[in-house]
């Protein structure tokens, strides 16, 4: 995809080691002004790593880090002009809550006047404006994290590096503060934002763009509804909103490269494709849990299934079942007067926009399974 917009953070082939130990191996990745881009990644990919680097708390072993232009990969990190947000806050206890926010300005040689005023205006941005008087301790941790975003926020940084910002809030406020996020997203319409985190949801709701990383490295990048709607592999599909992975193999493929016929076992499965697949190519599907519906035994264009486990978890049922040629599947089932139970013989109803054939190729290794994060769209 290419971005009209100026470049703000430019990465090129960083690679970070601890040690001997590679943690960020070749990440490329250019961030335009005004663009978030969020980082999302099971724990240990390297996420946290990559946003050291960029800030400067992590020397690189390769590669070069440009920002609005300018290679700051050899400076400290106060003379990159990033404002970076970390999990835990970190603001200083001894401190009221304005001259927190005052501190990196203060250490700018910003003057008093000028200092006052941006305090202000930070504190305002995040709500927080009749707080400056109090103690860091003297505030829940939602409000501790406004103070931190004020405070990367008062030097008017071109980047700012977000590090799981709400991961030590508790759920409800943790929806809160995402729409506040979105709210000053808006408001600042020129900062390019590094947004690292492995919740699946806060990245959908706050990322232009979502790169994906396993292992050190960046998997796929692509824009979010892209990314969630066409995953190219099966890890983002399975790690971006939960999917059932199967193997198939095309039985037809039309003349509009979009429609595929595929054999599944002995069941037949519609299924849509980005790129023309040959007939007896064995590919990738993947289908969303709450994409396949349940039925009666028989019904016409469904496949045979049986339940193996049926769990009620408040808004849906999330059952698994397994096809005749062998796979399992994950279904997230609303809730129906007919509660799904072990045991029974039901039909699996998918249509063919849900079927999403996968670029990446079947390996040998992969078992035909399901796959669900926890917190899969339920
Ligand atoms: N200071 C360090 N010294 C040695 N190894 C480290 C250090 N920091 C991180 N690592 C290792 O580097 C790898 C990447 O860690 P990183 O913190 O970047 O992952 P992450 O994706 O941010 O994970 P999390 O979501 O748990 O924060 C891991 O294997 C981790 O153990």
């Amino acid at each position: 995809m290419t971005d009209d917009r100026a470049a703000a953070v430019e990465l090129e082939h960083l690679e970070v080691a601890y040690g001997g130990a590679v943690a960020l191996r070749d990440l490329s990745l250019r961030i335009a002004e005004g663009e978030t881009v969020a980082l999302l990644g099971p724990s240990g990919s390297g996420k946290s790593t990559a946003l050291k680097a960029i800030a400067g708390f992590e020397p690189v072993s390769a590669g070069s880090i440009r920002l609005a232009g300018r290679d700051v990969t050899a400076l400290p990190p106060a003379k990159r002009g990033i404002g970076i947000v970390v999990q835990s806050y970190a603001l200083f206890p001894h401190m009221r809550v304005g001259d927190n926010v005052a501190f990196g300005l203060a250490a700018r040689r910003v003057p008093r006047r000028e200092r006052t005023e941006r305090v202000a205006a930070a504190l305002a941005m995040v709500g927080m404006s009749d707080f400056a008087d109090r103690y860091p301790g003297q505030l829940s941790g939602g409000q501790q994290q406004r103070v931190a975003i004020a405070r990367a926020l008062a030097p008017r940084p071109r980047v700012l590096l977000l590090d799981e910002p709400l991961s030590a809030l508790d759920a409800r406020l943790r929806e809160s503060m995402l729409e506040e996020l979105q709210a000053l997203r808006s408001e600042l319409p020129d900062i390019a934002m590094l947004y690292v985190t492995h919740d699946q949801s806060e990245a959908l709701a706050l990322a232009d763009r979502i790169g994906i990383m396993r292992d050190g490295a960046l998997v796929d990048l692509g824009a979010a509804e892209e990314l969630y709607t066409r995953p190219p592999s099966a890890f983002t599909a399975t790690f971006l909103g939960g999917a059932n992975i199967l193997e198939a193999t095309v039985a037809a493929s039309g003349s509009s490269s979009e429609c595929v016929e595929l054999l599944l076992g002995d069941d037949r499965l519609a299924g849509r494709s980005a790129s023309r697949r040959a007939v007896g190519e064995r590919v990738l599907v993947s289908v969303r849990p709450h994409a396949i519906a349940l039925a009666a035994p028989g019904a016409e264009g469904a496949i045979p299934a049986v339940i193996e486990s049926a769990v009620w978890r408040g808004s849906a049922h999330h059952v698994r079942a397994r096809l005749s040629g062998g796979a399992a599947v994950t279904v997230v089932a609303p809730l129906t007067a007919d509660r799904p139970h072990a045991g029974d013989a039901v039909s699996l109803l998918i249509r063919r926009e849900d079927v999403h054939l996968l670029e990446e190729k079947p390996s040998a290794a992969r078992p035909a399974a399901a796959a669900e994060p926890a917190e899969a769209a339920a």
